[in-house]
């Protein structure tokens, strides 16, 4: 009888505490303020708004309201959204990566597009193979990066010089599709550094692989322009079954990945064959991505060893992100260049006092092209938001407390957050009223933007993220930026066609013009001797 009055007060005990937790976490989200529900759709909440406006224009005008923690209602009955940039709690989301994991609806187009290797995996898989290529990107290894960057970007720069004395000098030029389609700039240079393979033979003539990647690359983006990219994700989120339903979203995506996968199967086949001819010695000291993946394949015990398709799927990877993301920003870039000739000159004026092929340390020193570079990556970021999802209870905490709530908020197990990169980069409390507006002189020494309130990550802004999970290749992307800029502003000058121009979120950040998405036009004219 005791017994059972001991287990009925220890479960009421145990409720309460349940209770009491659900009660303080769910307080917690109520708390929270956010955009009127009246201007929300019943089925798809505020994620319409979203879809709508320009990439992450919706969350940064409601962050600028409501703060660094606010909620929306999600799409098909969703449980609340939370938006966050404070920068304690965004902070604390990403250095806990085994807790805040990204989101099933993120997942599915990952593995879709470039498969399951470093981008898309969780845990201790992700654990493992980020331990692995981790060497490929350190400072040491990038820098043997350096002569293979130049020679890429002067062919880039040749290729632009040959179409402008076809047309008697200067030309509007889709700068984006320029760049992102030349094999010299994108597959080559992550091709020769990464994968010892070359996407294109002669400048001249980019080769077929190359160029059936951009063209599909192309239709995947605008396809992601379509209602039906707004809804693929949210239907997933909703039914996670649907992942694997023949969506033509869906079927899209995995084009890419088809044609990548038959190259990086080639890849493999040459480099074991160029093994077998060093009778099984392994490159043992080789950095690059595609020498760590085959030596592990080959010493590593089997616990730590990828399987085929891990390897496979990790070469899809890396030839898709390492060059769509940079590809963006470059053009982003010269964009903006082409609309502030002041920042242009000085950056032209910098480069043309220093040698072309500058060593890696001596490209550093060039302050201007590292504002530069900075700056496009704060107002662009290739990959403008990110999401995760919370795996357990948690409690996070807050740079700025929130009435209600305090100084500490509780997160529920199965919460979304969304965290908009622009938008922290961007915020006006931490950049001054200018922060929206391209201006490369904010970085220099003289007026450097005021470190401590800056947000946790790569120089102060979120376009690399933060935390274990990071962007595994930002040295790489910075150095590639800093040749490519210098490059191109060494000998042509870039001007503004007046064309308007949107941003949208379709895999990466894309200009769109008139509907089309992928379209950045500049015009370009060979600079006079
Ligand atoms: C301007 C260029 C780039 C930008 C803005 C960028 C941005 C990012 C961001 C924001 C993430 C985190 C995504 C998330 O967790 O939601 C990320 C992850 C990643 N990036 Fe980059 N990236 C760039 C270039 C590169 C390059 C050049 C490579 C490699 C060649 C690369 C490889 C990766 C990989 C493998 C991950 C996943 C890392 C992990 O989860 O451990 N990225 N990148």
């Amino acid at each position: 009888m005791v017994s059972v009055f001991a287990l009925v007060v220890f479960a009421a005990a145990a409720l309460a505490i349940v209770l009491k937790r659900r009660r303080k976490s769910s307080a917690d989200v109520q708390h929270l303020p956010g955009p009127s529900l009246s201007i929300a759709s019943w089925i798809w909440g505020h994620e319409l708004l979203m879809f709508q406006h320009s990439a992450t224009e919706m969350l940064t005008i409601w962050a600028r309201s409501f703060g660094g923690l606010y909620k929306i209602s999600g799409a098909l009955f969703h449980p609340d959204i939370i938006i966050a940039t404070d920068h304690a709690a965004v902070h604390h989301i990403f250095a806990y990566s085994d807790i805040y994991v990204k989101s099933p609806a993120f997942r599915p187009p990952i593995e879709n597009i470039i498969g399951r290797g470093l981008v898309w995996a969780e845990g201790e898989d992700w654990q493992r193979q980020r331990k692995l290529l981790a060497p490929a990107f350190t400072t040491e290894s990038v820098k043997e990066m350096t002569a293979t960057i130049y020679e890429s970007a002067e062919r880039l720069e040749s290729r632009l010089t040959n179409l402008l004395l076809d047309t008697k000098g200067e030309s509007n030029v889709n700068i984006l599709s320029y760049i992102s389609a030349s094999p010299a700039f994108r597959l080559d240079i992550i091709g020769a550094v990464g994968l010892s393979h070359s996407f294109s033979a002669q400048a001249a003539h980019p080769s077929s692989d190359a160029v059936q990647i951009h063209e599909t690359w192309t239709q995947l983006v605008n396809n992601g322009l379509q209602w039906l990219a707004f809804l693929a994700p949210l239907l997933i989120r909703a039914f996670p079954s649907l992942t694997k339903a023949p969506l033509p979203i869906t079927q899209s995506q995995g084009a890419v990945k088809t044609i990548v996968k038959r190259i990086a199967h080639r890849i493999i086949e040459r480099e074991h064959a160029a093994l077998d001819a060093q009778n099984g010695e392994m490159k043992q000291k080789k950095k690059d991505i595609i020498s760590i993946l085959l030596r592990n394949r080959h010493l590593a015990t089997p616990v730590d060893r990828l399987t085929d398709d891990q390897i496979v799927d990790n070469i899809v990877t890396f030839t898709m992100v390492g060059h769509e993301t940079i590809a963006g920003s470059a053009a982003f870039t010269l964009w903006e260049l082409a609309r502030n000739p002041q920042h242009q000159e000085r950056l032209r004026a910098e480069v043309l006092a220093h040698p072309r092929d500058l060593s890696y340390e001596d490209l550093q020193k060039l302050e201007f092209l590292d504002a530069v570079v900075k700056e496009g990556l704060r107002v662009h970021p290739a990959s403008p938001q990110t999401e995760r999802l919370a795996l357990a209870d948690h409690v996070i905490p807050l740079s700025t407390p929130i009435p209600g709530v305090g100084s500490a908020f509780h997160v529920r197990k199965g919460q979304v957050f969304v965290i908009p990169f622009s938008t922290m980069n961007t915020n006006p409390q931490v950049w001054g009223p200018t922060g929206p507006i391209f201006d490369p002189t904010r970085w220099l020494s003289d007026r450097s933007p005021n470190a401590p309130a800056l947000p946790h990550g790569w120089s102060g802004i979120t376009t690399f993220c933060d935390g274990p999970r990071n962007c595994v290749g930002w040295r790489l992307a910075v150095l590639e930026l800093k040749i490519i800029l210098a490059t191109l502003v060494r000998s042509f000058v870039l001007f503004d066609t007046g064309a308007r121009v949107d941003a949208k979120i379709s895999q990466t950040l894309q200009p769109v013009v008139d509907g089309r998405g992928g379209h950045l036009p500049v015009r370009v004219k060979l600079l006079e001797a």
